[in-house]
């Protein structure tokens, strides 16, 4: 060992050097190993620590094992990732402001007062939205409430335009809903109060430009106080504000966006505000140097509420405790607590379920002809249902609103707690009338917003706490600077009937005691069979339920075992869907 002393080798294997202390590194690599074993056969110190070495191993080969505490279906209650799952959330975005046009005049060595040579100024950053695959909550967006776009950089002299301020993109999860909640569009209000000053007849009009006009303009910085008297009356008359030309690229307003597809390019939210004008746009006879340029505009702001109208492509629906999680474990990369206690699971958790991981071959091919073929689905864990869920019992209400947003629901019966039959039934029966009390609320809804209806209504007494925030200027009156519109009260989102979504049924803890286990799936299977053949009614109580292809798939969820027929199933279910429609 002393003859590598004098070498690199230690530095570059430090493990060689170990090697001669008592403690043994079994996952020293086998290079370093290989090349000891080569370097080390002619010392004899060498020799005897290697001796040592495989004394070691032999010994640890006959230590036991350490006890297996928890694995990773049946781990210890507090084995779990923390679960950040947001499915509404409101959002202010701002479009960046224009940046301000420049008061310049060429100066050089032989001219010294110059034609005026002020820079435009650049446009504000837009704000995207686009709903990509692989997001499955909105937390990050709820976090951060306000998304600003920066704005654009002023001109500069010699006619230089000042750089735009840089877009943002807003990543959603496919299956968002947004809708505009109220928007501030100072472009669109400064166009209103011209038309309305057009509409004056002159006596009518201010005689001198109001402070709204005046906030449009940039006076040279070299003007004295009483030239900018003179400089200031000299200012041309309002100037019409002006919108991005992407601004036609923009939704609707109200906006309204069900982005059920994973989009490939981003959607234009808010255009960014324009740049102000350079002093030589106002170059004239009269006044051939002007001291004067305009500001950029200011940028829109919009209220939005982000709801996810799909929560995940298969939702589990269960009493509580009856194993939702530990599925959610075994088929996905779910990370879910597990705990023999009801309502271990408060909030839903969405676990990937990968089809395909892209080694060669798909762990389950599926996907339907000229397109893409699925590479995973979702699946949503569910809080556990309990009865009267739907009365919101043990915050039932919440807990179904979920079961509202999965594309297909599989119910889950523990097959060791009694009546498998009944335990469906009166699982059906919480969703049966959760969707009848939704229903209920959504016509009484609608008739009082026909009744509450008052065209002569001001929209000033519909103003919101939100508008009402005032602002004082110094010497304590109230000034509105910029308040934002009132607020639109958005109707709840319409979504089809549960009863109408693919079913089936994954009776789980098969593993438990036999006897019971199999005499419950028999007589759930049958009664399976019963309804898809149309022999009995559907449990929800809806007579145009969902009948097609419902299965009964036993698992033993905590062993592992029929996972692979449930994620074939699922896929196969999705892949249907897709073709209908
Ligand atoms: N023997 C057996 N036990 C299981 C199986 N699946 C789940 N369990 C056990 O059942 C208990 C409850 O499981 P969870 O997965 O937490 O049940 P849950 O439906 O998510 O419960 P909540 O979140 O409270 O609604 C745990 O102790 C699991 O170990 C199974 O297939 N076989
Ligand atoms: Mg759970």
């Amino acid at each position: 060992m002393n003859q590598l002393s004098g070498t690199l080798l230690p530095f570059l294997y430090p493990c060689l050097l170990r090697s001669a202390a008592p403690s043994v590194r079994p996952q020293a690599p086998r290079v370093a190993s290989s090349i000891r074993r080569h370097l080390c056969s002619s010392s004899r110190r060498g020799q005897s620590s290697l001796a040592e070495s495989n004394d070691a191993k032999r010994a640890a080969a006959h230590e036991p094992p350490p006890p297996v505490t928890s694995t990773r279906l049946n781990p210890a209650p507090d084995d779990y990732g923390r679960n950040v799952f947001v499915d509404k959330c409101t959002l202010t975005v701002h479009a960046g402001t224009g940046g301000n046009g420049c008061v310049s005049f060429l100066r050089d060595a032989h001219i010294s007062d110059g034609p005026p040579n002020g820079g435009d100024g650049g446009s504000g950053g837009n704000i995207w939205i686009q709903a990509v695959a692989g997001q499955t909550s909105l937390h990050k967006l709820a976090r951060r409430g306000i998304v600003k776009a920066p704005r654009g950089i002023g001109g500069q002299g010699k006619s230089q335009g000042g750089r735009k301020g840089e877009d943002i993109c807003i990543q959603v999860p496919v299956g968002t809903v947004v809708r505009e909640v109220w928007r501030s569009d100072p472009v669109a209000d400064e166009e209103a109060r011209l038309e309305e000053l057009r509409a004056m007849s002159d006596e009518d009009l201010p005689s001198t430009p109001d402070d709204g006009l005046r906030n449009k303009w940039i006076l040279y910085a070299g003007v004295t106080p009483n030239e900018a008297k003179d400089v200031a009356a000299r200012l041309p008359g309002p100037v019409k504000p002006r919108r991005s030309h992407l601004a036609v690229l923009q939704p609707r307003t109200p906006i309204n966006l069900d982005l059920n597809k994973a989009m490939d390019k981003p959607m234009l939210v808010a255009a960014g505000a324009v740049g102000g004008l350079g002093n030589p746009h106002f170059a004239s006879k009269e006044d051939p140097k002007p001291k004067y340029a305009t500001k950029g505009e200011l940028g829109a702001r919009i209220k939005l509420e982000l709801e996810l109208k799909l929560l995940a492509d298969v939702g589990l629906v269960g009493l509580p405790n009856a194993g939702k999680s530990t599925l959610t474990r075994a088929i996905s990369n779910s990370r879910t607590r597990i705990g023999d206690w009801a309502f271990t699971t408060l909030a839903p958790t969405i676990g990937t379920v990968v089809l395909d991981n892209n080694e060669g071959r798909p762990l389950v091919r599926s996907g339907i002809e000229g397109q893409p073929p699925r590479v995973n689905f979702t699946v949503a864990d569910i809080p556990g249902l309990i009865e009267d869920a739907h009365l919101d019992k043990g915050l039932g209400l919440e807990f179904l609103r979920h079961v509202e947003r999965a594309r297909v629901l599989a119910f889950v019966i523990d097959l060791s707690a009694g009546d498998a039959v009944v335990a469906l039934q009166n699982l059906w029966k919480e969703v049966g009338e959760y969707e009848n009390l939704r229903n209920r609320e959504l016509n009484e809804q609608s008739q009082k917003a026909l009744i509450d209806w008052n065209p002569f209504e001001s929209l000033s007494s519909s103003s919101t706490t939100d508008q009402n925030q005032q602002v004082y200027d110094d010497a304590g009156e109230s000034i509105s600077i910029f308040p934002p519109p009132p607020t639109r009260n958005l109707e709840p989102l319409k979504l089809p009937p549960i009863s109408a979504k693919p079913w089936f049924v994954i009776p789980t803890k098969a593993d438990k005691d036999a006897n019971v286990t199999q005499r419950e799936f028999t007589k759930l299977a049958e009664y399976i069979r019963q309804v898809e053949a149309g022999t009995v009614a559907h449990p929800s109580g809806n007579r145009n339920g969902w009948r097609n292809r419902v299965a009964a798939l036993p698992v033993s969820a905590i062993n592992s075992q029929g996972i692979d027929k449930v994620i074939r199933f699922t896929a196969g279910v999705l892949d249907s869907l897709m073709v209908s429609r």
